[in-house]
């Protein structure tokens, strides 16, 4: 079966990314993760995520840019990562649908959720991307990673 796409946002506000704790299924229940879902047939990864983020966050966001890299979930399913934005005057974000709770995280608070395993090494590569190409997120405060 060809691989299908998962979209993450990295929804960034005030130098801080957004987490989100996964409500279903019971096996990623209670686990942390980017935003964001699977891109239908026909559809482009970054109208999948901005959909995605309306409906599960009722948020009015706008994508700027892939974090390069893909990282396996389960088969057929690869995520990728896209660094994304509240639109000027989007509700602030909440848990609607598949999540019970959000953090947004600051530099130091990175790795202080429980990460679904397989969105580690992602989440580890976006923070580097947002230090790179914005100066955000990275700096004197972020903390490695536990066990890195
Ligand atoms: N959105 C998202 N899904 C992830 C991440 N990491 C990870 O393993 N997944 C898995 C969980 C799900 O099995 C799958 C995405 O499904 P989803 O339930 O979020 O997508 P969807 O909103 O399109 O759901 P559906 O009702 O159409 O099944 O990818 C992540 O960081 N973000």
């Amino acid at each position: 079966m060809s691989e299908r796409i998962v979209v993450g946002a990295a929804l960034v506000d005030d130098g801080r990314l957004l987490a989100a704790r996964r409500s279903a299924p019971a096996d990623l229940a209670g686990r942390w993760e980017l935003p964001g879902g699977k891109v239908e047939p026909g559809e482009t990864a970054d109208a999948a995520l901005v959909r995605e983020l309306r409906e599960e966050l009722g948020v009015d966001a706008e994508v700027d840019g892939r974090v390069p890299g893909e990282w396996p979930l389960r088969a057929p399913y690869v995520l990728q990562v896209w660094t994304a934005r509240l639109r000027p005057g989007s509700a602030p974000p909440e848990p609607l649908q598949d999540h019970d709770e959000l953090r947004w995280l600051g530099p130091g608070e990175i790795w202080d959720v429980h990460w679904l395993d397989q969105d580690v090494p992602a989440v580890r590569r976006t923070l580097a991307h947002l230090g790179a190409v914005e100066g955000l997120i990275s700096g004197p405060g972020v903390r490695e990673e536990p066990g890195a």
